[in-house]
């Protein structure tokens, strides 16, 4: 049996990590771009070196790791600049997931993790997609209370992304989230037999 591709994608709060954490206990394989994104500029990476090379020696703290801060002060407000970030970043991210995926026992099902994943275009990528929805008000209300931000901050997060009706748009399978997290991990553990059903008999 071959590997099914999944992807999983959601609004900043709206529960993509909680239905990551589901999926991985029902079994699947999660590969984190958050997560990647960070492996791959690690002391001693190649890629830390290309952002080294690419952005001067201003970006690496005394102990040679990233300096994030210095980092994102350097892009912040410069299309030009983070697109060259971008540039660094993306390819080694998609190489750190394909290694992974690759890696996968025989009949895995392999749920990348992805915030931008409809923005960056990747749909065609995968067997089948999954957006965690909710409301921006419950986003709102989820990140103030839970991750201390400011609501202008929230505010501008979501703003940042692209809205729901456009990620909604790229689902095959759409998880909403305004109720409460026991109904959501119903639903998470409904799909998972939907998906694993469908893998058993492709
Ligand atoms: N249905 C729910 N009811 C109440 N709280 C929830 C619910 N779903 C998720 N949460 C909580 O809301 C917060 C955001 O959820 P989570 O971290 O899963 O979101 P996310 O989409 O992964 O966000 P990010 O994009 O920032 O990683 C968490 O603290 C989580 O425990």
């Amino acid at each position: 049996m071959r590997t099914l591709h999944v992807g999983l994608t959601g609004g900043i709060g709206a529960g993509k990590s909680t239905v990551a954490a589901r999926l991985a206990a029902l079994g699947a394989l999660v590969l984190d771009a958050d997560l990647a994104a960070r492996a791959v500029v690690e002391p001693g990476t190649e890629g830390l070196a290309a952002v080294a090379e690419a952005f001067g020696p201003e970006v690496l703290g005394p102990d040679g790791a990233l300096d994030r801060a210095a980092l994102a002060e350097l892009v912040f407000g410069d299309e030009r600049r983070r697109g060259e970030l971008n540039a660094i970043i993306h390819p080694r991210v998609r190489t750190w997931m394909a290694e992974r995926t690759a890696a996968a026992p025989e009949g895995s099902v392999v749920v990348q993790d992805i915030p931008l994943l409809v923005e960056s275009g990747l749909k065609p990528l995968f067997d089948v997609v999954v957006v965690v929805d909710a409301r921006d008000e419950t986003r709102i209300d989820r990140l103030v209370r839970l991750r201390g931000m400011s609501r202008e901050q929230a505010e501008a997060r979501i703003a940042a992304q692209a809205p729901r009706e456009r990620r909604n748009a790229a689902a095959d399978h759409l998880l909403a989230n305004d109720g409460t997290e026991s109904e959501l991990v119903e639903a998470v553990d409904a799909l998972w037999r939907e998906l694993t059903e469908l893998h058993h008999r492709s």
